[in-house]
């Protein structure tokens, strides 16, 4: 065992030696001197992938995780889908024309994109970029086409949390009270949600936001991300 201060057998450092005394005897008995520096390195900015089936409440959960972590950045995604009511433009979706989403696939300004039930959807790499630079973990909210592509070009680098609803007539249960597809736009979304389920094991995490849990679903998510930034071997991500 160690002579420690602790072992009653060891000599007390005595009370009239002051901290400061201590300190630089340390460093003499050392031959250096006590750095100030973090011990480890900052941890590196997050990509975190959000996804999920229509209506299992990737919005909701996103924009309640908006409210309580600044350190965030939710990427906005560039769409040419209508503006639902209530939604903003720059805030919840970039909406542009086709045309004008063309030309950004031509330029290469888009991490990934897609055609999403008869719309189009990309992420603005400019976005990322910036905002890492200025040390933000970035939030991406994709459909599970969105995740398997982007799976494909971020590799181990990205976190990819997979959202569900605690059970299939819960999310359908949930798209219907939004009231925002047809009838139609309803059957494909549930026929696509059976078969994504099944994609649940390429993704890191699952979060499942069981009906009026939301604030328990962002805790998960938050959890995840602290669970992150404490990992010894860190992501590493380059866009
Ligand atoms: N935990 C929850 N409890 C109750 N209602 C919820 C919960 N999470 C989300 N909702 C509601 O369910 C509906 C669908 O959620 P949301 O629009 O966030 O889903 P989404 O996954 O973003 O869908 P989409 O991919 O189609 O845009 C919304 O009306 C939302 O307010």
């Amino acid at each position: 065992m160690s002579d420690s201060p602790r072992n009653p057998n060891s000599a007390a450092i005595q009370s009239s030696v002051t901290k400061p005394e201590l300190l630089r005897a340390l460093e003499f008995h050392l031959g250096s001197c006590f750095s100030v520096d973090p011990i480890t390195p900052p941890p590196n900015p997050l990509v975190l992938v959000v996804s999920g089936s229509s209506g299992v409440g990737k919005d909701a959960v996103i924009n309640k995780l908006r409210e309580v972590r600044e350190s965030l950045h939710f990427v906005v995604t560039a769409t040419t889908r209508a503006m639902r009511p209530g939604e903003i433009d720059g805030v919840d979706y970039l909406f542009v024309s086709k045309d004008e989403f063309l030309s950004m696939v031509e330029k290469d300004e888009l991490l990934e994109h897609a055609l999403v039930y008869g719309d189009y959807k990309g992420i603005p790499k400019k976005q990322i970029q910036e905002f890492m630079g200025k040390g933000f973990d970035i939030v991406l909210r994709v459909d599970i086409q969105g995740a398997q592509t982007l799976k494909e070009i971020l590799g181990s680098s990205a976190v990819f949390i997979f959202l569900v609803a605690e059970s299939e007539l819960a999310m359908v249960e949930r798209l219907i009270d939004r009231r925002t597809e047809s009838h139609e736009e309803l059957l494909l979304r549930v026929a696509t949600a059976r078969e994504e389920i099944r994609h649940v094991k390429d993704f890191d995490y699952v979060v499942v936001n069981a009906k009026g849990k939301l604030d328990d679903s962002v805790k998960r998510v938050e959890s995840i991300i602290d669970a992150e930034k404490s990992k010894v071997h860190q992501r590493i991500v380059r866009i």
